[in-house]
């Protein structure tokens, strides 16, 4: 055969068409194939009315039964899917991340919020990116040695926080909205675990003893949060054109709760990283994320590169991380109280490598594998989570024989894959032998952790971070405290309430007391002694 184009490059381009040629096919057998099963759901709405307004990882789980691990529903002519199973999740999120890593518009947080700017609603985009390797280079595996004396330090102050707050733990733990609730005003001291731990991180910032101008614009913003329901669940996210109708027309409670998070999170963008930046080119300030990010991007003329994703990725950790860890440390608290014999082994477990004459370091985390078993059924026992944050399918796509639309959200219950009685035998049980296997973890004990922070390229990057700052504090608690069940005033003891409540993205304990009594030997009467004389 003869061609006036050189023969590579008809090469390449006979190549490219039969590519096309194969795809089209595919695309076109593809489309014949079923969309997911799912319930039949009613003309227009489609399943809109079958969908529950609270808890509905509860009912995608009980679907599974009928209509197998992918389920598929239609909102409005708008298709999303349901994965149950871990298979799912990974062979869809992370072996497919290419084309499942866009997140749907959720316009009512979004952009009437002021949520757009932080990487968890950005598209997958250039953006994205570039704000995923700038977490990667302060939160990543190989920056986390740089926090973990902040850590300990924290980890320490929390648990002598939680000594004097026995009546309300979740003071400690950074619950804002529900202490704005239960005191006649805010009663802020430095004794916010997680919210001090990210704020050191993200600017070198320490939380003052009462009040903190940082720390009480995200309590505001999460109260304002709150009212908004499940995210996606507003009927603007469901028919996007509703956007153009004017706000009031919804209430004023959701017209004022919108306006104010816009406020809060433009504040939240800009406040703390002028002051910090300001601190530090006085050279006064700790190091942090911040500081390290601009040293990175700072050229030779003093310009900062990528200043404004910095911003976002500063603001982004200190508003993303705090909530989440402060619901796992509750998770920690009720655990211990309800399970004393679990408590005491992992208490046994720590002693056995410490020996009564030293704190715990991360150094000595591979060394205790019980404490890692108990850090897996945290995560298990309650998912705080349970239904991550949406993605959005890009192309069209086959799989298991199923069509599934480009333009399709699709939902990852993660509640389903660590709260299943088939993978996890009695789950509402908190038991971290179920991980290990003689003296060995077993592999389902690391499975339990990935899944929690999310498989595949929208992988929480806090989770490293999150990981250390969890495992550190528990063991410094152990280590130094028993803690129980609270007495009332009659002498008889309170039994938690194990309910979760729900949020807009996340699930939180109700309110509880527990008792903290510090235990015998020279290192608690060091540590004590220093605390009382401080
Ligand atoms: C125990 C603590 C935490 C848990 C269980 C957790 C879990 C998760 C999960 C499940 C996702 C969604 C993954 C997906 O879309 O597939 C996520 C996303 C995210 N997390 Fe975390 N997280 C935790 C702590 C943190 C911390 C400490 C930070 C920041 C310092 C953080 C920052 C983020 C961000 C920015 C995203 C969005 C990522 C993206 O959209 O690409 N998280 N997290």
């Amino acid at each position: 055969m003869t061609t006036l184009l050189p023969y590579p490059i008809f090469l390449a381009l006979a190549v490219l068409v039969l590519l096309f040629v194969i795809k089209g096919k595919l695309t076109a057998r593809a489309k014949l194939l079923p969309f997911p099963p799912g319930p039949a759901g009613v003309p227009i709405i489609g399943n809109l009315l079958d969908i529950p307004s609270e808890n509905q990882y509860l009912t995608f789980s009980k679907w599974k039964a009928t209509y197998g691990p992918i389920i598929g529903l239609k909102i409005l002519g708008k298709p999303i899917v349901i994965l149950n199973s871990r298979e799912s999740i990974e062979d869809l999120l992370a072996k497919r991340g290419a084309i499942y890593s866009d997140r749907p518009h959720l316009h009512v947080m979004s952009k009437l919020g002021g949520w757009n700017w932080t990487l968890p609603f950005l598209p997958y985009n250039e953006e994205f990116n570039l704000q995923r390797k700038l977490f990667n280079m302060c939160l990543g595996p190989t920056a986390m040695p740089r926090w973990h004396s902040m850590l300990k330090d924290e980890a320490l102050d929390a648990a002598f926080q939680l000594l004097k707050h026995q009546d309300s733990p979740q003071k400690v733990t950074h619950r804002y909205r529900f202490i704005s609730q239960l005191l006649p005003f805010p009663h802020f001291k430095s004794c916010r675990w997680s919210g001090a731990s990210i704020m050191m991180a993200a600017y070198g910032h320490k939380v003052a003893e009462d009040r903190d101008e940082y720390v009480e614009m995200i309590d505001n913003l999460m109260n304002e949060l709150a009212k908004l329901g499940n995210a996606g669940s507003h009927p603007i996210d469901v028919m996007p054109q509703l956007a153009a109708l004017p706000l009031w027309i919804w209430g004023s409670k959701f017209k004022n709760s919108v306006t104010k998070q816009s406020e809060l999170m433009g504040k939240i963008l800009v406040k703390p990283f002028t002051d910090t930046k300001s601190i530090q080119e006085r050279g006064i300030a700790n190091r942090s994320m911040l500081s390290v990010l601009l040293e990175q991007n700072r050229q030779e003329d003093g310009f900062i590169e990528n200043e404004r994703a910095i911003k976002a990725v500063t603001g982004t950790a200190y508003i993303a991380g705090s909530d989440i860890m402060a619901a796992h440390f509750d998770t920690f608290i009720l655990a211990m109280m309800t399970y004393p014999e679990v408590q005491k082994k992992a208490q046994d477990a720590l002693d056995s490598v410490l020996h009564g004459e030293r704190l715990p370091e991360i150094e000595d985390r591979a060394a205790v594998p019980y404490l890692e078993a108990l850090l897996s059924e945290i995560f298990r026992w309650k998912p705080i989570g349970p239904l991550a944050i949406p993605h959005r399918l890009t192309e069209d796509d086959e799989y298991n024989g199923y069509f599934i639309p480009a333009g399709t959200q699709i939902i990852a219950n993660l509640w389903h894959c660590l709260m299943n009685d088939h993978d996890f035998p009695e789950p509402s049980v908190f038991r971290p032998e179920r991980f290990i296997e003689g003296e060995k973890l077993q592999s389902q004990c690391f499975e339990v952790q990935e899944l929690a922070f999310g498989i595949g390229r929208r992988v929480c990057p806090g989770k490293y971070f999150a990981s250390s700052a969890l495992w550190l504090t528990i063991s410094v608690i152990l280590t130094l405290f028993d803690i129980s069940k609270a007495i009332d005033e009659n002498g008889k003891t309170i039994d938690p309430d194990l309910q979760y409540d729900h949020g807009t993205l996340s699930c939180h304990a109700r309110t509880y007391r527990c008792r903290l009594t510090p235990r015998s030997g020279p290192l608690v009467q060091l540590y004590m002694g220093e605390r009382e004389q401080s």
